[in-house]
């Protein structure tokens, strides 16, 4: 997996960690779990675009998985859409919530869409590859384990 360094402003950290606190606030209020019971887990930005090729099938989003077996420890997922299918952000990129025998559930991309749900089993899905342009979203991920916990300082 290739990881590219970026440095951001305390301006641009103090806006990142109020989303993620909203986001938080959101997973409490959506799914009935106590503040104080979920810790913020991995964080990242994901750009794709119609060039990238996946070498193994943790590169890529593409093939269906399960947010908790891929990462670990994840109890919620939050995606934050952060520009738009459309023809001037980039074509394609869908994410599908695969469904067991039924159909699956389409979410197009749109720039402040969010889209939260519990990471386990019951939600295997999978993004569709980007045809032109380049999809912009930020995954951010809660814990309810209390070993996670532990390991995480004080939420400030
Ligand atoms: O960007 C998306 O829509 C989904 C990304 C994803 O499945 C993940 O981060 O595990
Ligand atoms: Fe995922």
């Amino acid at each position: 997996m290739e990881f590219k360094s970026i440095s951001f402003t305390e301006k641009q950290v103090e806006a990142y960690l109020s989303v993620r606190r909203r986001l938080r606030d959101q997973i409490s209020q959506l799914f009935g779990v106590p503040v104080e019971g979920l810790r913020h887990d991995m964080t990242f930005f994901s750009h794709i675009n119609g060039s990238k090729k996946a070498q193994t099938v943790h590169d890529e989003y593409w093939h269906s998985h399960v947010d908790t077996e891929q990462y670990g420890t994840f109890a919620y997922t939050t995606l934050l859409y952060l520009n738009t299918a459309n023809k001037d952000d980039f074509q394609g990129g869908q994410f599908l919530f695969e469904g067991t025998g039924g159909a699956d559930a389409v979410v197009e991309p749109r720039y402040g869409r969010l889209v939260a749900f519990s990471s386990d089993a019951e939600n295997p899905h999978k993004v569709l590859p980007v045809s032109s342009g380049v999809r912009m979203a930020l995954t951010s991920a809660f814990t309810c384990s209390q070993k996670e916990i532990e390991a995480f300082p004080k939420p400030g």
